[in-house]
């Protein structure tokens, strides 16, 4: 699928993931990015040392704790600080209207973190949202990697409930995205046999309590 010009995506990708999010929850999109953007966001995350990649953590604020044998990548959060990061944050806003526009979704926001995985990291299975108790409502991961191969692993996985085979492989190949229900899938990173780069992002509800907009992170 093609995108156009850089301030939006195009139209057929929008409302083929609106149709794929009503039928299965889930989708994935090859081409995903206008090409100058995505460009920019893989020399970004692959040589920019400015991005500090942190080791990640799992839980939220206060439950912040890294722990190695859950996921073992390092992440460095996306806060418009270059040009390539907020033609990216357009782009997901852009979406995010989209979405709301055609499936009523009340998404309120969207964070959105590089992440790297070195060679034979992974990050084990998980749910992006636990049902009722996390503002995540839609999980997003963009790819960033330049001729990807099978042999070099590192798929994602994704399962329905508890069973113990994946329904869905995505390989992590440059400018492809996939998007899911938050709430819906448990999903892995396979340990793959080089660097791995993406972008994993959350659309989110607004969970704001006495006019406190609910934090990032
Ligand atoms: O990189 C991926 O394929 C998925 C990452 C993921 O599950 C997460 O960051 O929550
Ligand atoms: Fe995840």
């Amino acid at each position: 699928m093609q995108t156009h010009e850089a301030g939006c995506l195009d139209e057929q990708v929008i409302a083929y993931i609106c149709e794929q999010l009503t039928i299965t929850g889930y989708c994935v999109v090859s081409d995903f990015l206008p090409e100058l953007v995505i460009n920019a966001l893989y020399l970004e995350a692959s040589s920019d040392v400015r991005l500090n990649f942190k080791q990640a953590s799992i839980g939220r604020e206060q439950l912040q704790q890294v722990n190695t044998s859950v996921r073992s990548d390092s992440i460095a959060w996306i806060n418009g600080q270059s040009e390539s990061q907020r033609l990216f944050l357009k782009l997901m806003e852009n979406l995010r209207i989209e979405i709301n526009r055609r499936l009523f979704m009340g998404l309120f926001d969207y964070e959105s973190h590089y992440a790297h995985y070195g060679q034979g990291d992974f990050y084990k299975r998980h749910v992006d949202a636990f049902k009722g108790n996390s503002n995540r409502l839609l999980s997003s991961v963009v790819y960033l990697n330049a001729d990807w191969v099978k042999a070099d692993e590192g798929e994602l996985l994704m399962f329905h409930d508890e069973q113990v085979s994946p329904f869905l492989i995505v390989e992590p190949i440059f400018n492809q995205c996939v998007i899911f229900l938050s709430e819906q899938f448990p999903h892995e990173v396979r340990a793959a046999k080089r660097d791995r780069y993406s972008i994993a992002g959350w659309f989110r509800t607004n969970n704001s309590i006495g006019g406190q907009i609910d934090p990032p992170r």
